[in-house]
C-alpha cells in the first residue's frame, strides 16, 4: 500500500491527511464545523506539578456548556502507523507535520511526547473519515484537546462527529478547577486503571485513586456491582423472566455515587426502560427525562437516543417497552423477550470512552 500526504490549509488553521490515495477526495470534502473561536476561552494553560501542563477553568462553567470544539491538525491512516518501520515512519510523519501552516505546526509540536511519532501515538483519537469503508480508520491529532490531563472521574465529556471533536462540561465547574477528561474506561477497578495508564507513563493521583485502601476498596466494590448488575440485566431481559426495575435504580445510584458522570446516559436509559416495562409511569418518565438530558450532553443535540428517551418521557404508554414485563408475566406474548432484549441493547448507547485514545 502506498501512502501520501494531502494538505487542506484552510480547515481551521490547516489539516494534513496522511493516507492512501483512495481517501484523497475526502480532504476537501469533509463535513466539518468551524473551530469555536473564543473571544474569551473558559480556561487557561498552566504548568501542573507532576503533570506537565494542564487547562484550568478561568470562570465557572455550567454543566452541558461546550468548552472546546476542534478539527484535527493531522489525520494518519492506521496502515502506516502499524505497518511502516520506525525510521521510515518518523521521517514520513515529520515531513507531514512540516506541511502544516506554521502556527498549526507549532501547536502540534507543543503536544506532549519526545518526537512526532510519540506525539501522534499518545495524543490521538480513532476516527473513521469515510464511513465504514475499507481504509477509513485514522488517528486524529487535535493539539488543543491534547492539553487536557486525565482524571478517573473527569469533569468533561467529549464526542467526535465526522472529524469535529467537541468537549462539554459533565457538571458545573468552578473557576480554578483543573479541566479533565478520562483516557481510559473509568469503570475498571483501580488496579486495572493504573495498569492501563502505564501506557501514558504516570500514576493517577485523582481523588478516587488516592482515597486510601478503604476508599479504593469501597469504590472497587461499587464498580464490581455495576458490572454485575449490567450483566445480570441483560440476562434477565433476554430470559424473559420477571423484570426488577429496582436494579435500574440501583445502577443509576452506583454511577452517581462513583462520580461516573460521563456514563450516566446509558444508566438512566436502562432504568427508564425497566420502569416502563413494568408500567411504572412516574419512574419511567423521570429516568427518561434524565436520560435524554445526559444523552444530549454525551452525544450531541441530534442524538437519536436522546429523541427516543424524550419520546418515552412524553408518551410513555406509546413506547414499545410499555408494560412488556407485566404482560410477559401474564403470559401475553406482546413482545418476545429476546426482541425486547435487543431493544434494550440497541437503546443502550456505547458511551464514547477515552480508551478510544490510542496508546502504544
Ligand atoms: C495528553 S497529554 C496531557 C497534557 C500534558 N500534561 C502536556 O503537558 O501537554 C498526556 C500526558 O500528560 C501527563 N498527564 C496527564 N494526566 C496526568 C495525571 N492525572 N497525572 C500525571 N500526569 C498526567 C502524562 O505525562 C501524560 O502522558
Amino acid at each position: 500500500m502506498e501512502y501520501c500526504t494531502f494538505l487542506n490549509p484552510h480547515m481551521n488553521g490547516g489539516l494534513v491527511l496522511l493516507s492512501s490515495e483512495v481517501n484523497v477526495d475526502v480532504i476537501d470534502a469533509f463535513p466539518f464545523e468551524r473551530t469555536l473561536v473564543y473571544e474569551a476561552p473558559p480556561f487557561y494553560l498552566q504548568e501542573m506539578p507532576g503533570k506537565g501542563f494542564g487547562l484550568i477553568a478561568n470562570r465557572s462553567i455550567l454543566k452541558g456548556e461546550v468548552v472546546m470544539k476542534n478539527t484535527p491538525a493531522l489525520l494518519v491512516q492506521f496502515g502506516p502507523h502499524l505497518e511502516l518501520d520506525g525510521e521510515t515512519r518518523l521521517d514520513f510523519y515529520e515531513k507531514a507535520v512540516r506541511r502544516l501552516p506554521k502556527e498549526r505546526q507549532d501547536s502540534f509540536m507543543r503536544q506532549y511526547g519526545e518526537d512526532v511519532f510519540v506525539k501522534i501515538d499518545r495524543n490521538s483519537f480513532r476516527l473513521f473519515i469515510n464511513g465504514e469503508r475499507k481504509y477509513s480508520g485514522h488517528l486524529g491529532c487535535f493539539p488543543d484537546v491534547s492539553k487536557f490531563n486525565h482524571d478517573c472521574r473527569p469533569n468533561l465529556h467529549y464526542r467526535i462527529a465526522n472529524i469535529t471533536h467537541t468537549v462539554i462540561a459533565a457538571r458545573n465547574i468552578t473557576a480554578g478547577e483543573e479541566l479533565t477528561v478520562s483516557y481510559i474506561d473509568g469503570t475498571l477497578s483501580q488496579a486495572d486503571r493504573q495498569s492501563r495508564l502505564d501506557d501514558w507513563g504516570f500514576k493517577c493521583a485523582c481523588a478516587v485513586c488516592s482515597a486510601g485502601a478503604e476508599g479504593i476498596a469501597a469504590s472497587d466494590a461499587r464498580l464490581e456491582r455495576i458490572h454485575e448488575i449490567e450483566d445480570g440485566l441483560e440476562k434477565m431481559v433476554a430470559a424473559g423472566g420477571a423484570i426488577t426495575p429496582e436494579l435500574g435504580a440501583e445502577l443509576v445510584a452506583l454511577y452517581e455515587q462513583e462520580g461516573l458522570l460521563t456514563y450516566l446516559g446509558h444508566a438512566y436509559t436502562r432504568a427508564a426502560l425497566l420502569f416502563s416495562m413494568v408500567a411504572d409511569e412516574e419512574q419511567a418518565v423521570r429516568y427518561a427525562r434524565q436520560a435524554a438530558e445526559a444523552m444530549v450532553r454525551e452525544h450531541g443535540p441530534g442524538a437519536g437516543d436522546a429523541k427516543a428517551m424524550m419520546g418515552l418521557a412524553d408518551r410513555p404508554r406509546e413506547h414499545w417497552s410499555w408494560g412488556v414485563g407485566t404482560r410477559a408475566e401474564k403470559g401475553e406474548d406482546t413482545v418476545a423477550p429476546t426482541k425486547a432484549a435487543g431493544k434494550v441493547q440497541s437503546e443502550k448507547v456505547e458511551t464514547l470512552r477515552m480508551d478510544n485514545i490510542v496508546f502504544g
